[in-house]
C-alpha cells in the first residue's frame, strides 16, 4: 500500500439518501471515513445513523447518491469478508443454532478455514458457550457473536453499530482496546453510539447526524483541542431533539 492509498479515505458518501414512504431516513448525507482510524457516528434516537450504516455496506439499497469503499463503487468489495466486517443486527443467527455453527457457516460461505471460528470466538470470549443455542443467549452473549461475525475475515474495515449495548464493563473495556489496537495497525473502524463517554475514548473522528443529515464532521483533537467535549457537542448540535 503507498502513502497516496493510506491518505485516501476509506468510505466516501455523496448525497446518500433513503427513503421509506414519507420518512427520510437518510436525506442527502455526505461524509468520509479515514483510513486508520476510528471513527464515531452519533446522534439522537432516529437520527439516521442505522440506516446510513446498512447503505454504507449494502445492506439496505439507496434511493439516492452514491458510495465509494476505496474508491470504487460498493458492490466491487462487499461481498470479502477481508475488505469489511459487519455487526449491525445483534448477531443475526438463527435461535436454534449454536454460535459455532453460525460462525461455521459463515466461514464456509467466505472461504475461511474452520480454526478462524475458533480465534473468534475466543476473541469475544463465547469459547464456553459456543456450542449453546443463540436462542438463550444474554443480550451481551449476542452482541458478542455479532462481534466475532464481524471480525471473521480480519477485515480492513469493521462496521459496528451500537457495539458497547449490553456488554459488561469488562467487555466495554475489550472492545475499546481492540477497536484502539486495530487503528493502530492501521485498520478502519466506523461505530455508532449512545455512550458519549465512552465513545470520547474510543473515536478519532466524529459525526453527528440528525434527521438524516449531517450536522459536523470533525476530529475529536479539535474538540477537545477547543476545550470542549463530546457531550457538550452532541446537545449543542442536536438541542431541540426530542428530550
Ligand atoms: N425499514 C424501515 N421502514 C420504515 N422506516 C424505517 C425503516 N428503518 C428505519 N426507518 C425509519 O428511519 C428513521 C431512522 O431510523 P434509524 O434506525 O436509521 O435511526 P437511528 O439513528 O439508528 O436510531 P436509534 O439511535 O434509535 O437506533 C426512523 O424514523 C425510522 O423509523
Amino acid at each position: 500500500m503507498t502513502s497516496q492509498d493510506f491518505q485516501s479515505p476509506v468510505v466516501v458518501a455523496a448525497g446518500l439518501s433513503k427513503h421509506y414512504r414519507r420518512v427520510r431516513a437518510v436525506d442527502d448525507l455526505s461524509f468520509t471515513v479515514r483510513r486508520g482510524a476510528v471513527t464515531g457516528f452519533f446522534g439522537p434516537n432516529g437520527a439516521g445513523k442505522t440506516t446510513a450504516l446498512k447503505l454504507l455496506v449494502g445492506l439496505a439499497r439507496p434511493s439516492g447518491g452514491s458510495v465509494l469503499l476505496d474508491g470504487a463503487p460498493l458492490r466491487a468489495t462487499i461481498s470479502d469478508p477481508s475488505r469489511v466486517g459487519v455487526a449491525i443486527e445483534p448477531c443475526g443467527a438463527h435461535p436454534g443454532r449454536t454460535a459455532r455453527a453460525h460462525l461455521r457457516a459463515l466461514a464456509v460461505m467466505g472461504g475461511l478455514p474452520s480454526s478462524r471460528v475458533e480465534e473468534v470466538l475466543e476473541l469475544v470470549g463465547l469459547e464456553e458457550a459456543a456450542g449453546r443455542r443463540v436462542g438463550g443467549y444474554s443480550m451481551g452473549m449476542r452482541q458478542r457473536l455479532g462481534l466475532a461475525t464481524a471480525l471473521l475475515g480480519d477485515p480492513d474495515l469493521l462496521v459496528l453499530d451500537e457495539p458497547t449495548n449490553g456488554l459488561d464493563p469488562r467487555g466495554i473495556r475489550w472492545l475499546r482496546t481492540l477497536i484502539r489496537s486495530r487503528a493502530a495497525a492501521g485498520r478502519t473502524v466506523l461505530l455508532s453510539s449512545h455512550v458519549l463517554s465512552e465513545a470520547a475514548l474510543t473515536v478519532d473522528d466524529v459525526v453527528v447526524i440528525d434527521h438524516g443529515r449531517v450536522l459536523h464532521q470533525g476530529s475529536m483533537t479539535a474538540l477537545t483541542d477547543r476545550g470542549r467535549t463530546l457531550e457538550e457537542l452532541f446537545f449543542d448540535l442536536t438541542d431541540g431533539a426530542a428530550a
